[in-house]
């Protein structure tokens, strides 16, 4: 069709004419071709200035895009309903397109390169028609850090250009990091809803067909489809997991689904802790944690991802490569997390949550009882009677970094913090305790690579399946999963000749009991995990043997301070033989399928715990 092929009609930035001075030759060169193929009617190049977000602002109210609300209550703050279709990340529809399937792997969808780029090539021809491509030059990591990377997404969604520059350090000064040699990811995006002359748009464009494809070794994303979170954000799972897991094996270093956080206890020493936790697990909970023991605090530096790398002195330091939070609504509240709730006091996007008949937001778990009268996720009314939820279980807010309270002064030094120990936590009813310590960093990379979760509605699929979910990155480990690990085990060898890797140890805040309900508090009572893991550090704490490794020994944790009676206290660490035999039977079928690429210590690892349930 002519129309499609019709060529460009106007370059132009966010304030007049042309690619802005100074845009490295590769990106402008990259920019226009994809321009005169996917036809948009403009090009504007994004400056992450306020004024430009001011003005995309405007224009998705007017558009039905974002609906603001009550500037008393909720100022600078908009709320997006999507497509009821398009609410999560869609990991059937996310390929790793690897050169070779086998560096894909077999958790990874894997099409061939060539076959891809052909369907993503129809796909994007003139898929912009009628819309505005905005390009977004951004920074992983504060702009001219030793550990940042660059990238370059395109967009025709006005949302992801709002939800990037919330996300990313985005615009002109990242463009000014990019010169002749950067390496820097390009990631293009289209919502696949072109227009046709005259035809009216609607709140939420998106196509029924979504590609969210990966090619990690010339470090290419491109999403076409969606416009939700890690389907359209392509700098959050896309480039600094997917891509930057390939990109740190070929440099020797780890990009991890991590939280960090800063925590300083009663006698003022400091420690700065990386979790893995997958989606929906408790991540930016625990980032924002507030200790109920006395004496201890806790600082935030990131709630979703942390690139570790070897310092100039051997030890392992990260930084978060982001700039904000997309985090889970449902369950924050004041109880649960003060700390977010005094982040989104205002100039907030809240997605896929419920209204307020005053012009506020509300979610399930924001206060005890529900407003009498909202208006739902899908723009339906709700009341307390309704049967379904009033926000969608994946209701998310997008919010700056630099607006949570807790954020610690070093959540920006650009030469990261040095990390003292990580965790590995999933979502486990049973078997798995509140927490143990592997006793090396083999055993917890093993611990890591064997990491169970129940499924959340982060994701599509179906909620409270457990599956095997390795260090938290299942859906996003952009090479073998083996691999990975492999590559986890030579990272934490070198850290530990010089001079030691982090402690490593294992979390579940979610094991129930017979009656269904959690047997531990969680949320702020999590201090009492965490103390006991530093006690450890420093030598204040023994612990005591168990096939997860160390457990904390009789005394070592109050949990009575927790709320925690003895009965439930035993309960988080029982150990019933034929379910950890028949655990163990399952870690090991996961092992297997992975077939001899599975690295010794790892089948180490299951041997001896193994060994250790047959003792029980
Ligand atoms: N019972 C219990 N629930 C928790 C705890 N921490 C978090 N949650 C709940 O788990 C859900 C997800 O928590 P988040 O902290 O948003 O999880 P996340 O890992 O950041 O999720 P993503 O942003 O999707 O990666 C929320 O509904 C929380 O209220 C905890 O310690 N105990
Ligand atoms: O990526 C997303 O859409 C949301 C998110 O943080 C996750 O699923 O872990
Ligand atoms: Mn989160």
């Amino acid at each position: 069709m002519a129309i499609i092929e019709q060529p460009l009609r106007d370059t132009r930035t966010s304030t007049g004419a042309g690619h802005p001075e100074g845009a490295d030759p590769s990106i402008v060169a990259w920019v226009e071709r994809l321009a005169l193929h996917a036809t948009p009617d403009e090009v504007v190049w994004c400056d992450g200035s306020t004024p430009e977000r001011a003005r995309l602002i405007r224009q998705m109210v007017d558009a039905g895009t974002l609906e603001a609300l009550d500037p008393e209550l909720r100022p600078g703050s908009y709320l997006a309903r999507s497509d009821p279709d398009d609410v999560a990340r869609v990991e059937s529809r996310t390929f790793i397109c690897s050169a070779r399937e086998e560096d894909a792997g077999p958790t990874n969808n894997w099409v061939p390169p060539s076959a891809m780029r052909e369907t993503l090539h129809g796909l994007f021809r003139g898929a912009m028609r009628g819309r505005t491509m905005y390009v977004m030059p951004f920074a992983m990591g504060p702009v001219g850090g030793p550990l940042t990377r660059y990238g370059v997404q395109v967009t025709d969604s006005p949302y992801v250009v709002l939800s990037m520059g919330t996300m990313t350090r985005m615009g002109a000064e990242a463009l000014a990091q990019i010169g002749p040699g950067t390496e820097w990811v390009k990631c293009a995006h289209t919502v696949g809803a072109p227009l046709a002359p005259g035809q009216a748009d609607v709140p939420w464009p998106c196509n029924k067909t979504k590609y969210i494809s990966h090619f990690p070794e010339t470090r290419e994303v491109w999403s076409y489809g969606s416009a939700y979170g890690g389907n359209a954000i392509l700098a959050k799972k896309a480039f600094a997991l997917r891509i930057a897991s390939a990109i740190g094996q070929d440099e020797g270093w780890l990009a991890a689904h991590m939280l960090l956080l800063k925590v300083t206890n009663p006698r003022g020493r400091v420690f700065h802790v990386a979790a893995a936790f997958p989606s929906a697990c408790g991540k930016t909970n625990f980032a924002m944690l507030q200790p109920t023991i006395p004496g201890w605090t806790v600082e935030t530096l990131g709630d979703d991802i942390a690139w570790l790398a070897p310092g100039p002195d051997g030890r392992l330091r990260a930084i978060n490569p982001e700039a904000g939070f997309f985090g889970v609504a449902p369950g924050t509240g004041r109880g649960t997390n003060p700390v977010a709730m005094d982040t989104l006091t205002h100039d907030v996007v809240f997605t896929n949550v419920a209204r307020t008949d005053d012009g506020d937001v509300w979610w399930e778990g924001m206060t005890d009882e529900a407003p009498a009268h909202l208006t739902d996720w899908l723009g339906q009314d709700w009341t307390p009677a309704s049967s379904t939820p009033a926000a969608h279980p994946n209701s998310r807010f997008t919010v700056a970094a630099a607006q949570c309270p807790t954020i610690s002064d070093d959540w920006d030094d650009p030469a990261g913090v040095v990390v003292d120990a990580v965790i590995f936590g999933g979502r486990r009813a049973t078997n798995v305790p509140l927490v143990a310590q592997a006793r090396d960093w083999e055993h917890g990379v093993f611990m890591g690579a064997t990491l169970a979760s129940e499924r959340t509605a982060a994701a599509e699929g179906t909620v409270g399946e457990l599956r095997r979910d390795p260090l938290a990155m299942l859906p996003f480990c952009g090479v073998h999963m083996a691999d990975h690990w492999k590559h986890w085990l030579e990272v934490g060898a070198k850290a530990d000749a010089a001079g030691g890797a982090p402690a490593i140890f294992q979390v579940n805040w979610f094991r129930k009991g017979a009656d269904g309900r959690f047997l531990w508090p969680g949320f702020g009572e999590n201090i009492h995990a965490l103390a006991w893991m530093l006690d450890r550090i420093e030598g204040r704490a023994e612990g005591t043997a168990s096939p997860f490794g160390l457990i904390p020994a009789e005394g070592e944790i109050d949990h009575a301070a927790a709320g925690v009676d003895d009965a439930t206290w035993a309960e988080l660490f029982g150990l019933d033989k034929a379910a950890l035999a028949a655990e163990a039977d399952d870690a090991q079928a996961f092992l297997d399928s992975y077939g001899d690429k599975v690295p010794e210590p790892i089948r180490e690892g299951l041997a001896r715990m193994r060994a250790d349930i047959d003792e029980l």
